[in-house]
């Protein structure tokens, strides 16, 4: 029985060996913010002459692949990239995805948005069939977070402020429980729209393009249903 850290090395290995035939010497690639993410970044470095670097969703990466020697570059030096790797909390069978749990959502949704493709790994019990199990973080202004979390509230969630913890960019996470996502991109947008809001963890308006997702018997690879 492999253990979840194995489960998320596989992961790791898999998307490497997803990445590494698409990688030329101008490849600059997107990496995201976790623990699987930390795995691919180490599983990542010995390639590191086959590609440009990378551009991070959060300080913790950018220092990881530093530390590694892989050239980390500023996302206003880069216009576009070919791929964005990153993990997940939770992922639908639409490959929307909860993201966030490592506080990093903002960023790694800004990073996403300018890859032309999100390659997303995971382990098996990140696969549900409705979105909400997990608290869905939502990063929040500060001085916004109470009237936000009065809207969150009215929305059916029970947000709590993540204590303690300050985001990349100087702001505060609300975690919110009790919710059933069942309309993703929607309800994304409902959020996108509260003032205080800086971005929710929901990614389905852009989800994944590819999940590799692993599993006690190997890792499958899960694309999107052609709409
Ligand atoms: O969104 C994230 C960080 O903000 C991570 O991708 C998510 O929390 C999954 O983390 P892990 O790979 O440690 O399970």
């Amino acid at each position: 029985m492999l253990t979840q850290t194995e489960l998320k090395r596989n992961a790791a290995a898999a998307a490497i060996e997803f990445v590494l035939p698409q990688l030329t010497p101008s490849t600059v690639l997107g990496v995201g913010t976790g623990s699987t993410v930390d795995l691919f970044i180490d599983a990542l470095a010995p390639h590191k002459h086959r590609f440009r670097g990378a551009v991070s969703s959060s300080e913790r990466s950018s220092a990881r692949m530093a530390a590694l020697g892989i050239p980390v570059f500023d996302l206003n030096e880069i216009p576009s990239m070919p791929w964005y790797v990153d993990g997940a909390d939770e992922v639908d069978h639409e490959l929307n995805m909860i993201k966030g749990g490592g506080g990093a959502l903002t960023r790694e949704k800004i990073v996403a948005s300018v890859a032309e493709r999100f390659l997303c790994i995971v382990d098996e019990s990140k696969l549900v069939r409705v979105l909400g199990k997990f608290p869905l973080p939502v990063e929040v202004i500060p001085m916004a977070r109470e009237v936000v979390a009065r809207r969150l509230a009215a929305l059916g969630g029970k947000p709590a402020l993540r204590e303690g913890y300050v985001t990349d960019n100087g702001c505060q996470i609300l975690d919110v429980s009790g919710l059933a996502i069942d309309a993703p991109a929607r309800f994304e947008a409902e959020l996108n729209n509260i003032p205080g809001v800086v971005c929710c963890g929901l990614f389905a308006i852009a989800g994944a393009d590819v999940v590799l997702m692993s599993t006690q018997q190997g890792v499958r690879q899960l694309t999107k249903n052609p709409s």
